[in-house]
């Protein structure tokens, strides 16, 4: 029943139940399906809604990622089909004084194939097509002119790719091209299902179908195409039965012959080929036999081959950094690449929203290279673009050196400290919190490009009462993405150590306390982890942790490959 001041506000009392009745459905506690009719609407269960809120979660997640012009993608399905071939030509020959010719139609074309191809060029998958379909063979026509074979397709990807071929039985893979003509005879009774397959197999010269449908040698024809039929469907099922995977970490320098015309290269690096184009059809000479002189059918081309693959590109970094938000994972970066590394700082979570690496210098004498620029406070981008923005407009920059300057100069100062003796690469990672696996936050799907790192790093704020919470968290959502994963964990960085009052004598003697405590419980409950407390904003006792992953890496280095890729298959956004 609508309240009274509705009726007076809309007037009649009809306006005024329609509102109160949307204004009870929308806020109703119990979630209703339907279109708002009472008789239509029933209760959602707890599954469905749980699935409801993962998927919005799942659509807010993606949108906040894209934020800022950011198409940074690193896992893509895209469905590929091959070039259909070209249908085969019913012709006969016509000249002067020779009314009935020979049979004359051409043969169809071959259908284009599709081929990947690693590029140094591209650095992430978004501008991959998700759907690729290849150019079709050209058809035959009359005076034995064969139709053109389509020009193959190259999909052009980011070095370090990964390709997979989706098994049958994934749920994000399209039909194949035999399921797909499965489901157009669905329902078909096998007359229907006859009629429509030859439809689909034979040209006919105009007004001879019926009049083919006797002849002995179209019935043998049939047979020959059921046979090819039969030998493409083993081929398709052994392929089915071993998915291509291809670890693309290289561009390669592979040519093959294609065909070209005269004067034109006759070979060409086209990469891999993923999926061939379909066979052509055959025109009517190739049915000419002893009984049939003039056949009037020929044949039409096959369908290319349809696959789905999982395009996956890897980022390889020797560390990678997890932390939850706001530990200070992008400041650390920027301090260990001394400046180098452009990652976004700000006090806000999940201010980064996809993997960033930069590349750590270490000098002969252990220290991060990059001369002066050591000194820099690493602050939040805002504040150090607007400080820039006011030293640029008093002119306060006028003669300062430039940035290559000031490192030549930092490198005539100290010419020891100039000379690199190791590099390894940093991976700076979005935040990661509790549920993260449920999707909450950004997920946890930009763990992937870590599988490959050979440690990782917590990073912990260490202002906060108790850090070691933290590490509790992060372990259980390392493990939740890929168990085993959290034992590639070498060491806890106590960030924002520089946040302890220096003179207050009793801050400083909690400090200590706290941080005991946090070498005691990395110690007992995380396999003894090694723990350093510094500051990354003012880049304090980053030599020990530079040395620590240096350890890291070298140990990494002299172990033996790790297998290239291993897929797992529950680590999609929901
Ligand atoms: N005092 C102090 N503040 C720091 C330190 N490191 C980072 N901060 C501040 O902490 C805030 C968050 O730093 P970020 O580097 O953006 O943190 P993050 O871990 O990358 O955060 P997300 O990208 O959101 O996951 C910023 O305001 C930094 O200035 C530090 O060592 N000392
Ligand atoms: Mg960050």
């Amino acid at each position: 029943m609508p309240h009274p001041a509705l009726i007076h506000l809309f007037g009649c009392r009809a306006s005024a139940s329609r509102l109160f009745r949307r204004y009870t459905t929308f806020h109703s506690d119990d979630a209703f399906a339907g279109n708002g009719d009472p008789t239509e609407r029933r209760l959602i269960s707890e599954d469905e809604k749980a699935l409801q809120d993962a998927l919005h979660r799942q659509r807010k997640t993606e949108w906040k990622r894209r934020q800022g012009g950011q198409t940074f993608l690193d896992h893509v399905v895209i469905h590929v089909r091959g070039g259909r071939g070209g249908d085969g030509c019913v012709a006969f020959h016509r000249e002067k004084f020779q009314q009935y010719g020979p049979p004359a139609g051409g043969n169809g074309g071959r259908g284009g194939d599709i081929y990947i191809k690693p590029s140094s060029h591209l650095t992430t998958l978004s501008s991959v097509p998700r759907r690729v379909v290849g150019n079709p063979g050209g058809t035959g026509s009359g005076t034995w002119q064969n139709g053109r074979n389509g020009e193959p397709t190259v999909i052009e990807v980011p070095v370090g790719t990964v390709v997979r071929e989706l098994a049958p039985e994934d749920p994000s893979r399209a039909p194949d091209e035999w399921e797909a003509h499965e489901k157009e005879y669905e329902g078909l009774d096998d007359e229907e299902r006859r009629a429509r397959w030859r439809a689909r197999r034979f040209v006919h010269f105009p007004d001879s179908a019926g009049d083919n449908e006797g002849r002995s040698a179209f019935r043998e024809a049939i047979w020959d195409l059921i046979k090819v039929d039969r030998e493409l469907r083993a081929q398709r099922r052994e392929r089915n039965a071993a998915p291509l995977t291809l670890d693309l970490d290289h561009v390669e320098d592979v040519t093959i012959p294609v065909d070209a015309p005269l004067g034109r290269p006759h070979t060409q690096n086209l990469g891999r080929l993923v999926a061939s184009g379909g066979e052509g059809g055959y025109g009517n000479p190739r049915f000419v036999g002893p009984e049939n002189r003039s056949p009037k059918f020929a044949t039409r081309g096959y369908d290319g081959e349809r696959v789905s693959l999982a395009l996956e590109l890897k980022i390889l970094a020797d560390i990678g950094l997890v932390g939850m938000p706001n530990a200070g994972k992008s400041t650390l970066l920027r301090a260990l690449t001394a400046g180098r590394a452009k990652s976004e700082i700000a006090s806000y979570a999940f201010t980064t929203l996809n993997p960033f690496v930069g590349v750590v210098r270490v000098g002969l004498d252990g220290s991060i290279m990059g001369g002066t620029l050591q000194e820099l406070v690493h602050d939040d981008t805002v504040m150090e673009k607007q400080r820039h923005r006011e030293l640029l407009e008093s002119g306060a920059l006028a003669h300062a050196p430039t940035r290559n300057q000031e490192l030549n100069a930092a490198a005539e100062e100290a010419p020891e400290t100039a000379l690199e003796a190791f590099r390894f690469t940093v991976a700076d990672n979005p935040g990661l919190i509790a549920k993260a696996s449920e999707n909450v936050g950004l997920g946890h799907s930009f763990l992937r490009s870590m599988e490959r790192s050979s440690a990782l790093v917590y990073v912990v704020d260490f202002s906060g009462p108790a850090p070691w919470d933290q590490l509790t968290v992060l372990r259980d959502e390392l493990e939740k993405y890929k168990p085993g994963m959290s034992k590639r964990a070498r060491m806890v960085i106590a960030n924002k150590a520089d946040t302890i009052d220096s003179e207050d004598v009793g801050a400083v003697v909690q400090a200590k306390g706290k941080l005991s405590a946090l070498e005691e419980f990395a110690r007992a409950k995380m396999d003894g982890l090694d723990v350093v407390a510094i500051s990354g904003k003012y880049s304090q006792n980053l030599r020990k942790v530079v040395r620590l992953m240096r350890g890291y890496v070298e140990d990494a280095r002299r172990e033996p490959l790790q297998p290239t890729y291993a897929y797992t298959s529950s680590t999609s956004n929901l």
